[in-house]
C-alpha cells in the first residue's frame, strides 16, 4: 500500500449503487477497498451474491459496526435507504471517519421538507449543516477539502446540469421551467417491487410520483440557489424498460432572443475544464447509450423561435455520474487528488 493510498468502506455493498461504488474503487490508482459491508448478510462472501466480482480482495461482508468500519477505512460511502444514513452518517463522522452519502438524507437543508416529501424523521440539523452538497461542476470548489459529502440524486444531477449554466446567466426564466425525465430501472435500486417487475415494465412506459417526487425540493433547492431566488419547478419522473440511464427533456421560455451557437457556445464556457459535461454541436440531442457507464453528462440544445422557448435534453448513466462515478469524484475532490481519477473512461458501446 503506497502512502496516498485511502482505506474505503462500502455500506450498502449488495446494493445497485454499492456494488457499482466497488467496480469503480477496485481500479481506482489511490484507494483499496478494505471493508463490503452489509446489515443482512454479514459474514457471507459478496461473490456469492455477485459472481462477476469473483476473486474480489476483500470478499466476505462485514457487518454494521462503527467500531470495525474505523479500524478498517479512512473513508465509507454509504449507499444506504434514505433514512438509514440520516441515523448512521453521524456516528461514522464522530469516529472521525470521512463519509460520501449516496442517500437523499443530507440533501434538503430543511428538516421539514425533507419529513414532506421523503416521509422520514429528518437528520440532526447540526449535520445537516456539516454535509457539503456535492455538485461540483456547479459549486466548484465546495467539495474540495470536505470531510462529509451528500452525494447528489440522480434526476437532480441530470436535471441541474442541464439547467445551470442558463438560469445562472438569467437567459431563461426560471418560472417557466418544466421538466420531463425519465429513467432506467436500477434507479430503483435491487429491492423487488410490482413496478419493476419484468411483466409490469416491459413493453411498457409510464410516468409515476407526479408532482410528488422527493427530488423536487431538491432540484428547487439548487435552482433557486444558483438563480438567487426562489425558483419552483414542474417535474415529472417516468420509468423506461431499460436498465440504465436517465434523459431529462427541460422546457423553460427565452428571456431574449438567442440561437443554438448562442447556447452551446456560452454552456462550453460555463463547464470549461469541468471534463464530465459534454455539450453537443447544433442539431445533436444525446441518448442515454452515449453515456452508459460512465460518469459524463451529455447535453443538447433546440431554440424554438416559434414559441420563444428553448428545449435542453440532458442524458446520464444514474448509477455512475447520478451515484457511484459521482460519489467517487467527490472523494477525489475532497481528497485534493485528480477529479477524473479512477473515472477515466470512454462509454460502453454499442
Ligand atoms: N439506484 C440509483 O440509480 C441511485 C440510488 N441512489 C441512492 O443510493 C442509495 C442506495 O441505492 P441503491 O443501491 O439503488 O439501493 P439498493 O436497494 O439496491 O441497495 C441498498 C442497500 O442498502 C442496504 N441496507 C438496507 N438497510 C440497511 C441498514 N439498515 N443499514 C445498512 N445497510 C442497509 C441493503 O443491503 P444489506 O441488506 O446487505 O445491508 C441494500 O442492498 C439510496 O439512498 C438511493 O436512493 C442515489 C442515486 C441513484
Ligand atoms: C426509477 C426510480 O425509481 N428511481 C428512483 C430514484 C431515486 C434514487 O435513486 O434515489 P435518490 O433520491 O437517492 O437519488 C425514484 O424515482 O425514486
Amino acid at each position: 500500500m503506497t502512502q496516498t493510498t485511502l482505506r474505503a468502506a462500502v455500506v450498502g455493498s449488495t446494493g445497485y449503487g454499492g456494488v457499482e461504488l466497488i467496480r469503480f474503487l477496485l481500479g481506482h490508482p489511490n484507494v483499496q477497498v478494505t471493508s463490503v459491508i452489509s446489515s443482512s448478510h454479514a459474514g457471507t462472501l459478496l461473490s456469492d451474491g455477485f459472481p462477476h466480482l469473483t476473486e474480489i480482495i476483500v470478499d466476505e461482508l462485514d457487518a454494521v459496526d462503527v467500531d470495525l468500519i474505523k479500524s478498517k477505512a479512512d473513508v465509507v460511502f454509504t449507499a444506504t435507504p434514505h433514512g438509514v444514513s440520516s441515523a448512521l452518517c453521524p456516528k461514522l463522522l464522530d469516529a472521525g471517519l470521512k463519509v460520501v452519502d449516496l442517500s437523499g438524507d443530507f440533501r434538503l437543508q430543511s428538516g421539514e421538507l425533507y419529513e414532506k416529501w421523503y416521509k422520514h424523521q429528518p437528520a440532526d440539523p447540526a449535520y445537516l449543516q456539516k454535509a457539503v452538497y456535492g455538485l461540483a461542476e456547479v459549486f466548484g470548489d465546495d467539495s474540495k477539502g470536505a470531510e462529509f459529502i451528500s452525494n447528489p440524486g440522480c434526476y437532480p444531477t441530470c436535471t441541474v446540469l442541464g439547467l445551470a449554466p442558463a438560469v445562472a446567466a438569467g437567459w431563461i426564466d426560471p418560472a417557466t421551467i418544466i421538466v420531463d425525465a425519465k429513467s432506467g430501472v436500477s434507479g430503483a435500486g435491487r429491492g423487488l417491487s410490482q413496478l419493476v417487475h419484468y411483466s409490469e415494465i416491459n413493453e411498457n412506459f409510464l410516468a409515476y410520483k407526479v408532482n410528488k417526487h422527493q427530488h423536487v425540493p431538491e432540484i428547487e433547492q439548487t435552482l433557486s440557489r444558483i438563480a438567487g431566488k426562489p425558483v419552483v419547478t414542474t417535474f415529472t419522473t417516468h420509468l423506461v424498460p431499460m436498465t440504465r440511464g436517465i434523459l431529462c427533456t427541460a422546457y423553460a421560455t427565452l428571456t431574449d432572443k438567442r440561437t443554438d451557437e448562442d447556447f452551446i457556445e456560452m454552456y462550453r464556457a460555463y463547464y470549461k475544464g469541468r471534463r464530465f459535461v459534454r455539450i453537443r454541436n447544433k442539431g445533436k440531442w444525446p441518448a442515454t447509450k452515449e453515456v452508459w457507464g460512465s460518469n459524463y453528462c451529455d447535453i443538447g440544445f433546440s431554440v424554438d423561435e416559434r414559441t420563444g422557448r428553448v428545449t435542453i435534453i440532458s442524458v446520464i448513466d444514474n448509477l455512475v455520474k447520478g451515484a457511484a462515478g459521482q460519489a467517487i469524484q467527490n472523494l477525489n475532490l475532497m481528497m485534493g487528488w485528480d477529479e477524473w481519477a479512477g473515472l477515466e473512461f470512454t462509454p460502453v458501446y454499442p
